[in-house]
């Protein structure tokens, strides 16, 4: 992925919203939302395998089992990527595809798997941009209390150097999380994503050691020849007029993350408020240092602002411990199938935000996308709200660009329609339609309109 270093540049051509020149185009995706395959070749069970046989926590009991059966599909796949003149793929590697048990053994036909597919995405003339980390550790691990075992920090780094030895010769870009507020505080403090725990304390703890787990692996990817990695974080402007509402949601949304990786300390007002839930102590000197180790790109998913309010009474939101008196998602605009708010203004806002609070640390959409319920209408699907959804959306970044964000790429979320987690199937992101009882892949009129962008370099 060339990382343009090019600043200034006219971005208005004829009435064409033109993105800078090397400005990466693509699409996301993540191991267990798409590959299938959950007992083929050694793989071994994750968290979201254990989670999603578990009653009542995964809409109509659906799983990871089959998915889009891209680990077979690949091919397919990679070829309509191809067809839409997509430069970048982001995926992930799922860790206990590599190794089972998380630590020791790795199973070599796992490696085999990500080597097939890198070659085919490099043959199609396509980057690949490998995620470490998209929510599946290995069960074992978390036998073994998981995010909340300060060890487990250490396995990622080891994981990410296996990775790295075998696809580093052709992969460039690794960014070692994905999200790790959502495997912290839906996964540990509310109990909505796997593991199913429900305790602030885990939250703040499996923060922790998520954030160690990255520290480490940077130090691993680059000990193993790593040029260009980063972390994904997924970060949203939080709006209302309550000042001490807004910077609750805002340090526990944004700051936890963003300022122990690029400044090197826990935002103190995050820290004061959370030591109703814990005394902080798995905090040990040093891991900060390690945490803020230099990054190359931060990787930014956005869907929708925060609109927050004080209001008397208002139980806790439980993704945000300490949160009582808050009341959530009061965004009077249009909404998506997951009932978000279109709000595309916010991407502008927090791009530059990152750029004036966080300067120096290039950026690229990792993530941006929305749910419609969508229709295959004579092998199309006229998918409208998806395409303005996405096309609000490019003209924010490129009103962030203008305004001086150093934004390197955009990857659309998500290629494929796909397994989206607590919902299961039945919430569609993908910009290729999936017929999950025949895996008939359909582009619908958004990965069109998309590929036209890619190939105009704007919109
Ligand atoms: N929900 N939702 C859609 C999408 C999810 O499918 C991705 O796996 C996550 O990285 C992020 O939450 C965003």
């Amino acid at each position: 992925m060339t990382m343009s270093a090019e600043k200034s540049y006219d971005l208005r051509d004829s009435g064409v919203l033109r993105f800078p020149e090397g400005f990466v185009w693509g699409a996301a995706t993540a191991a267990y939302q798409i590959e299938g395959a959950a007992r083929d070749d050694g793989r071994g069970p994750s968290i979201w395998d254990t989670f999603s046989r578990t009653p009542g926590k995964v809409y109509s009991g659906h799983t990871g089992d089959v998915a889009c059966d891209h680990y077979h599909r690949y091919p397919e796949d990679v070829a309509i990527m191809r067809d839409l003149g997509l430069a970048a793929y982001r995926f992930s590697i799922s860790w206990p595809r590599l190794q089972p048990d998380g630590s020791g053994p790795v199973n070599p036909r796992g490696l085999d798997f990500y080597d097939r597919l890198v070659d085919e995405l490099l043959g199609a003339g396509i980057t690949p941009i490998v995620t470490l980390y998209h929510w599946d550790l290995p069960q074992t691990l978390e036998d073994l209390g998981g995010w909340t075992n300060r060890e487990t920090a250490a396995h990622f780094a080891d994981y990410a150097a296996i990775a790295h030895g075998r696809l580093g010769d052709r992969v460039e870009t690794w960014t070692t999380l994905n999200e790790p507020w959502c495997s912290a505080f839906l996964g540990y403090a509310s109990g909505i994503h796997a593991p199913g725990l429900a305790e602030p304390a885990l939250g703040f703890a499996a923060t922790h050691h998520l954030l160690l787990g990255h520290g480490l692996a940077v130090q691993a990817l680059r000990a193993s020849g790593a040029t260009k990695v980063g972390i994904t974080l997924n970060l949203a402007p939080v709006l209302g007029d309550d000042v001490a509402a807004t910077e609750l949601v805002d340090g526990l949304q944004n700051r936890i993350f963003l300022d122990p990786v690029l400044r090197g300390e826990y935002p103190a007002d995050v820290v004061e408020r959370a030591r109703r839930f814990t005394d902080w102590s798995f905090v040990r000197d040093g891991d900060l240092e390690t945490i803020s180790r230099p990054i190359d790109l931060l990787g930014v998913n956005y869907y929708h602002p925060q609109t927050v309010a004080a209001r008397t009474g208002e139980p806790a939101n439980p993704v945000y411990p300490g949160s009582e008196g808050i009341a959530f998602g009061l965004a009077d605009a249009p909404k998506t199938a997951m009932g978000w708010p279109v709000q595309p203004f916010g991407l502008t806002d927090l791009l530059l935000r990152l750029s004036r609070d966080y300067p120096g640390t290039p950026l690229i959409i990792t993530e941006n996308g929305a749910a419609y319920d969508d229709v295959v209408e004579d092998g199309e699907v006229h998918d409208v709200g998806r395409l303005s959804y996405l096309d609000g959306h490019l003209r924010a970044a490129h009103a962030a660009i203008e305004g001086g964000a150093d934004l390197r790429g955009y990857l659309v979320w998500s290629l494929l329609d796909n397994f989206e987690w607590a919902e299961g199937y039945r919430k569609r992101f993908g910009v290729v339609h999936v017929d999950y009882g025949t895996q008939r892949r359909t582009p619908k009129d958004s990965a069109l309109w998309y590929s036209k962008v890619v190939r105009r370099n704007g919109l």
